[in-house]
């Protein structure tokens, strides 16, 4: 077996895009080892066929992966690295799905040479639904940002942008995002429950009318506020509840405060 991959943490994101490259195809299981401390975890990654280990201690010495993802939480980072420095200075790319750490960080823990790619995927990528956005330093080959963007495609849709400091706010819109859309989805439930509806009913109503309405949105061509006003007959009901939510641009000034919020802790987060 030869160790093309090493990924660090193989929780909910790790796991997530650890699944969608095998199952793809991108790389076989058996070229990638996965270390984990939680045994849980850890076993499940086996399960796929990858080779595991419960600290960086207990992989094989005479590796030499092209690759090594960081997929623990930003609170660790600078611990972690410090066991993989061996790695560092151009002997392997460094893929970084942090929130919040930048490329600069991990330049200082394991030396300038190194080649970082930061990546902000989303859990949908789970199910090969993700928005992974991808900023990369120039020491990146273009081998290895190919084979790369080969990795993330298999989660979804992958952009890349050349200003890192936009990173907190790709972090704040579709990185956190899933979750107020989940967050949106309880709170269209609770509403159509108050509305009378019995719970079942509700739920499923509010999921697939968001699921319904997010693949228009995707795959119409047309734009949100045209397929909106499609479902808005003048004095009917949709009018008279986006007046709730549009007076005053509400909901707009709503997300706007929440997203400046994230945005914010992801910037705490990488200092
Ligand atoms: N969950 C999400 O929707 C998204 C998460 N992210 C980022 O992904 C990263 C991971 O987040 P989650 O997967 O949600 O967290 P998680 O807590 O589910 O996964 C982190 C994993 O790292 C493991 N870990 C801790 N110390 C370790 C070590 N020394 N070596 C190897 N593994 C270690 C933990 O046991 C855990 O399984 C974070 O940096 C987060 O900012 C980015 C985008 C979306
Ligand atoms: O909540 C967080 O910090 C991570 C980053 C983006 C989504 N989850």
């Amino acid at each position: 077996m030869t160790a093309r991959l090493v990924l660090v943490g193989c929780g909910h994101m790790g796991h997530a895009m650890l699944t969608g490259w095998i199952n793809a195809g991108r790389i076989a299981a058996n070229e990638i080892v996965v270390v984990e401390p939680n045994d849980d975890l850890r076993d499940r990654a086996a399960t796929l066929g990858c080779a595991v280990a419960s600290d960086a201690d207990g992989l094989p010495a005479d590796i030499s992966p092209e690759i090594v993802v960081i997929a623990v939480k930003p609170q660790v980072i600078r611990e972690v690295l410090a066991d993989y420095a061996r790695f560092g200075d151009g002997a392997a790319t460094f893929v970084s799905i942090a929130a919040g750490s930048s490329v600069a960080t991990f330049e200082g823990l394991l030396g300038e040479d190194t080649p970082v790619i930061r990546c902000m995927p989303n859990i949908p990528a789970a199910i090969g639904k993700g928005m992974m956005v991808v900023f990369a330093n120039d020491r990146v080959s273009e081998k290895a940002r190919d084979f790369v963007a080969g990795l993330l495609s298999a989660s979804g849709e992958v952009a890349s942008i050349g200003d890192e400091k936009l990173m907190d706010a790709v972090t704040a819109v579709s990185g956190s995002g899933p979750g107020y859309v989940f967050h949106f989805i309880e709170a269209l439930t609770a509403a159509a429950r108050t509305a009378g509806l019995p719970a079942e009913t509700a739920a499923r109503l509010a999921v697939q009318t968001v699921y319904g309405a997010a693949v228009m949105a995707a795959e119409s061509g047309e734009e949100p506020g045209a397929l909106r006003q499609q479902v808005t007959s003048y004095k009917g009901t949709t009018a008279a509840a986006l007046d709730v939510l549009m007076g005053e641009e509400r909901l707009t000034r709503l997300l706007t405060e929440a997203v400046e919020a994230a945005r914010k802790r992801s910037i705490e987060l990488g200092s």
